[in-house]
């Protein structure tokens, strides 16, 4: 879709607490996600509210992501593979 960018969507199911009475499984769940190309979680509201948070938090980060200008996106993929490199080569120098 040229010129049409991907509205970033965190699928979340509520209720993973209630095992009985489940309507929509886990694999399910994951497989709507991979079908709409978005992030997948399961929480339960009732147990752990700050999940939400999560779910919202990585929402923005995804947002946020998506906004950063491409040669943002790549110099920082750049950063990411000279530390990987480098400590690739530093771990290999040590099984010398
Ligand atoms: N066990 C459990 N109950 C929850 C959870 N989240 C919400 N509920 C309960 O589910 C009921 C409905 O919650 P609502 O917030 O009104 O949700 P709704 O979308 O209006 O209704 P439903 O579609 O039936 O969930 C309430 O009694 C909530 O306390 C959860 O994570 N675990």
């Amino acid at each position: 879709m040229l010129g049409v960018s991907v509205v970033p969507t965190v699928l979340v199911g509520n209720k993973a607490d209630l095992e009985i009475g489940r309507e929509v499984t886990t694999e399910e769940g994951q497989k709507l996600a991979e079908d709409l190309r978005c992030s997948f979680k399961e929480l339960s509201v009732a147990e752990a509210v700050l999940a939400v948070e999560a779910a919202v938090i990585q929402l923005i980060r995804m947002v946020l992501d998506q906004q950063r200008p491409l040669p943002d996106r790549r110099s920082y993929m750049l950063t990411v593979r000279h530390a990987l490199t480098r400590k690739l080569t530093r771990s290999k120098t040590m099984q010398w």
